[in-house]
């Protein structure tokens, strides 16, 4: 008997997926039909000079700017616009402002977003989670300190921790490496590949561009709120357009 002809199984939607986006400020044109999508525990990086879009981008994924055309898709479903929505659907997110409450302790800051269900049970998931993210981005020994009595690259790695301990399975990230000097950006950098490993998409937003290139699976380069060239880091390195729009005025 002839084999049964095999089953067709739609492919699976990306984890994330923007498609046609655009979004104006008033007369001003910030993204104009922009495409990208990131697959499972895939890094994509979104970089470009000053002002070419890359936080409205980010910002319009998160829901915090109103597309004026085009469409965020998360795992094939349109995406939600508030915080707790997009925990809800596994996303987590670090802000380029940090976003965290001066005041109380790095402990409190972290366990905070685990604590999102009730019950003892929840509570003690939550406890373990946090400890575990803290041990990571070794901060155990600073998580009684208050937050706003640590130094800089400190307070972001506690912010990191807040979007890691919801265990998100698209982690969206603003300028991680921003303000951060070399041991603090290659310790950064462990951390998104382990993360990636355990099957958690990334969307990075960006100028470090040798951070960029460690990390990246693929990039893409926005200028003036249009794509310019995507691919993988070292097609990415030689394109024409990426050295004359962004590559070439960064090493300059
Ligand atoms: N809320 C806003 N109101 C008006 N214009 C804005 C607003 N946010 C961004 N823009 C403008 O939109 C364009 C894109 O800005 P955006 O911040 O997305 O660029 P960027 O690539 O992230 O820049 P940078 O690398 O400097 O952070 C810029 O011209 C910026 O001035």
């Amino acid at each position: 008997m002839p084999d049964p002809p095999p089953r067709s199984v739609p492919p699976a939607a990306p984890r994330l997926e923007v498609t046609g986006l655009s979004v104006a400020f008033g007369g001003l044109t910030a993204l104009d039909g922009v495409d990208l999508a990131v697959r499972d525990a895939e890094t994509v990086a979104l970089i470009g000079p000053n002002g070419a879009g890359k936080t409205t981008v980010f910002n319009a994924v998160c829901g915090l700017v109103r597309p004026t055309a085009g469409d965020v898709r998360i795992d094939g479903r349109a995406a939600p616009a508030s915080t707790t929505g997009l925990l809800a659907r596994g996303v987590a997110r670090t802000l380029q402002g940090l976003g965290l409450f001066d005041g109380m302790t790095v402990w409190e800051n972290v366990l905070l977003p685990a604590t999102s269900r009730s019950g003892r049970q929840a509570r003690d998931g939550a406890e373990a989670a946090a400890r575990a993210v803290l041990d990571r981005l070794d901060l155990l020994a600073t998580a009684s300190r208050p937050v706003d009595a640590l130094p800089y690259p400190e307070r972001k790695r506690v912010a990191l921790a807040r979007a890691l301990v919801t265990g998100p399975r698209l982690l969206l990230l603003d300028e991680p490496a921003g303000g951060l000097g070399r041991e603090d950006i290659a310790a950064l950098a462990d951390v998104v590949r382990d993360v990636a490993a355990g099957g958690c998409s990334v969307l990075l937003v960006e100028h470090h561009v040798d951070f960029v290139m460690d990390v990246a699976d693929r990039v893409v380069v926005l200028d003036f709120g249009r794509v310019v060239a995507s691919g993988t880091p070292d097609e990415v390195r030689a394109d024409p357009a990426v050295e004359s729009a962004y590559l070439g005025l960064v090493a300059a």
